[in-house]
């Protein structure tokens, strides 16, 4: 008996040795009682813990490299966190490692790392990890999410060949994805979202068993992979620099998978494809570069007299005019932003001004109150990369990085021909209004043509992305959507109290302006973007008396009551989760039809319906919604009955999830 752990263990063992030494350790047990049958016993027992605890572990040279690939991931000082475990002198199997998953037979293949949310930086060392034949043919999970890796993909990952799920989003990674990629034939996951990716895809269509990719928010270029849609369920290719036409996926996925590409075509984005131009016959790839080459050489000898002539001219200039002084408004106004919003090239900042204005423009950036970007110049703006995520009615949107690696999104407003100085007290005035659930603007920049606003980039998406990106809303259930209409209702009503004397409504109010914060709240972004009809602005600045007065006010109580209406259609959209087009027109009428037909509760979104969602308290907010969208603006309820309405369902919620919890 007394030997039965050695038994033990030794029975999860399998190599040939260990099996002979079984047997005879079994044999010599059975002998008659001796002194030499103890000896032996011990002897075999012994050899056999031995050989157990060497052969049953990870091996050294797998060991080694696992622990220099941690190294990589280590930030600056490449010390791994001690508590990880992670050292030679382990057994990364037997002495479970952090993040190490090995198979359960024999407990020394390391099959998953999986560091997910640890805060690691530092860059994924894919030579140290993919190129020990061991460690690279048995990893088929290596998931890095959520952390602050960067640098490029090394082209060794290609060893892995194991590899079935590639899961990278949620860093800093950077550069062009390697050729070699595409031979991870037994990829079925590969997640590159939210990274700064950039250049084409490698061929991953050749990867026929893919069935989720995932590559938003990025910077990549080029055409679509022509993918084995039929096999793909989840896919997200938006907020990117992919051009040309979209492939058929027989309406498998979502606009929102694509938005953001604007020189992607198709259907699907109701965005005509040009033509398809022939390609060129005839001309091998070797004569074309060639052709590049003579091309590329002339242009640069060209720029190079370019600028020589340029030199020589300013060198003129240079000299002052004594007659000439400049006007400071004349420097501010003139385009202080030359913008190249479909250039790929990433390095580049978007937004650029000359020599004569930067002094003036560097001071007109206002920093509203902010710890994040408190010593922001416009300057460091200029030097940053900028990626485009949308263009909107209103404007264009681009993620910033500054150098000390904040994210801002900075909105470029379109066609607002508000006074510079209206700008300037409307956005203090909105500084001055904080609620947790408003998103505030970090800063500005306004000058007569160029108006910026700059808030902090926020990766969790929007309340749009949540609903019809990716998942669908599949996860998103009725407590939690019932909660964000609350906040949101209680958000726009401390607004619409704050800024009602100041007429300042929302403007454009809609999903997408709903953003998500780290931690999952939702809050409203871009409130007072509103840009007024300029027929109407250049009406409200030149009228007068009681009659111009009556006009501002009653577009004012419009505002607020579009408000009203864009509130209505996201309470559709939470509770139908059907897309909104048309400004919400074609929503609402759908609704109205399927109600009028009596059949509400097919309105009501198909996941909400079978985790069991109360209908009767789906119902009381589709009455709330209904009343909100009401072709009447007069007849709309004020944000202050929404809230009470709301808050009434919730509170019924709440109690009903009391009930049900109580034994
Ligand atoms: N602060 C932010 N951080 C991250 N993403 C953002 C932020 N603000 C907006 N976005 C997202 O960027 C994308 C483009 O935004 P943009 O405001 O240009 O689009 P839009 O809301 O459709 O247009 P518009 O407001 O001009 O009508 C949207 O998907 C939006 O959800």
């Amino acid at each position: 008996m007394k030997y039965s752990f050695l038994f033990t263990t030794a029975s999860t063992s399998n190599s040939l040795i260990e099996v002979l030494l079984q047997t005879c350790l079994y044999q010599t047990s059975n002998l008659r009682a001796s002194k030499m049958k103890q000896v032996s016993i011990w002897v075999l027992s012994i050899s056999l813990f031995l050989i157990n605890h060497v052969t049953n572990s990870v091996d050294d040279g797998a060991r080694a490299s696992l622990v220099e690939f941690l190294e990589g991931l280590s930030s600056s000082n490449g010390q791994p966190d001690p508590s990880f475990g992670w050292n030679l002198s382990s057994d990364p199997c037997r002495d479970k490692w952090k993040g190490v998953q090995c198979d359960n037979k024999t407990n020394k293949l390391v099959k998953k790392i999986v560091f997910d949310n640890f805060s690691l930086s530092g860059f994924l060392n894919a030579t140290a990890l993919c190129n020990v034949q061991s460690l690279a043919a048995s990893l088929i999970v290596l998931n890095l999410t959520r952390n602050n890796i960067g640098g490029v993909i090394q082209a060794d990952i290609a060893n892995c060949k194991q590899l079935t799920r590639l899961i990278l989003g949620g860093n800093q990674f950077s550069g062009n994805l390697p050729d070699s990629l595409a031979m991870l034939s037994n990829l079925k996951q590969l997640d590159i979202s939210n990274n700064r990716f950039s250049g084409d895809l490698p061929g991953l269509s050749r990867i026929s068993g893919l069935t989720m990719f995932l590559a938003q928010n990025n910077q990549l270029t080029g055409e679509i992979p022509e993918f084995d849609f039929s096999n793909l369920d989840q896919f997200n290719v938006s907020n990117n620099f992919f051009k040309g036409p979209i492939p058929d996926t027989k309406g498998k996925f979502p606009p929102s998978c694509y938005l953001g590409n604007p020189e992607l075509c198709g259907e699907i984005l109701q965005k005509k494809c040009p033509p398809s131009k022939k390609k060129s016959k005839g001309l091998s790839r070797n004569q074309i570069l060639m052709f590049l080459g003579y091309i590329a050489l002339g242009l640069a000898i060209v720029a190079l007299i370019l600028c020589r002539f340029k030199k020589k001219k300013r060198e003129k200039v240079e000299a002052p005019s004594p007659n000439k002084v400049a006007s400071v408004d004349d420097a501010v106004d003139k385009p202080s932003f030359t913008s190249t919003e479909y250039k790929t090239d990433m390095s580049r900042s978007e937004f650029s001004v000359n020599s004569a204005e930067s002094a003036l423009v560097l001071s007109s950036l206002v920093v509203l109150t902010s710890p994040t970007v408190s010593d922001l110049q416009f300057e460091d703006l200029l030097r940053a990369p900028a990626e485009l995520l949308g263009k909107g009615k209103h404007g264009t949107l681009y993620r910033v990085v500054l150098e000390n690696g904040t994210a801002l999104a900075v909105k470029r407003i379109k066609g607002w021909t508000i006074p510079t100085d209206d700008f300037k007290q409307r956005m203090q005035r909105l500084d001055q209004a904080k609620h947790p659930n408003v998103l505030p603007a970090l800063a500005f920049y306004c000058s007569k043509h160029e108006k910026l606003l700059i808030y902090e980039y926020q990766m969790n998406g929007s309340l749009f992305t949540l609903l019809h990106g990716n998942e669908r809303g599949q996860n998103f259930e009725w407590a939690s959507r019932l909660g964000v209409a609350a906040k949101i209702a209680e958000a726009l009503a401390f607004m619409h109290e704050e800024l009602h004397s100041d007429g300042i409504a929302h403007g454009n109010l809609k999903s997408s302006n709903i953003m998500l914060k780290r931690d999952m709240e939702p809050c409203i972004s871009e409130y007072g973007l509103m840009v007024v009809d300029p027929q109407e602005s250049s009406s409200s600045s030149n009228v007068n008396g009681i009659k111009g007065m009556q006009q501002t006010k009653d577009r004012a109580s419009n505002a607020f009551n579009a408000d009203i209406y864009g509130f209505g259609v996201i309470l559709l959209e939470l509770l139908t989760g059907r897309l909104v087009q048309n400004d919400g027109v074609d929503l609402t009428s759908w609704v109205h039809s399927v109600v009028r037909e009596e059949w509400t509760v097919e309105v009501f979104d198909k996941s909400l319906i079978s985790e069991g969602a109360s209908e009767e308290r789906m119902l009381n907010l589709l009455q709330v919604a209904i009343k909100c969208v009401n072709h009447s603006p007069e007849a709309r309820p004020s944000i202050n009955q929404v809230v009470a309405m709301i808050n009434t369902i919730k509170e019924e919620e709440d109690k009903s999830l009391v009930l049900f919890q109580e034994p």
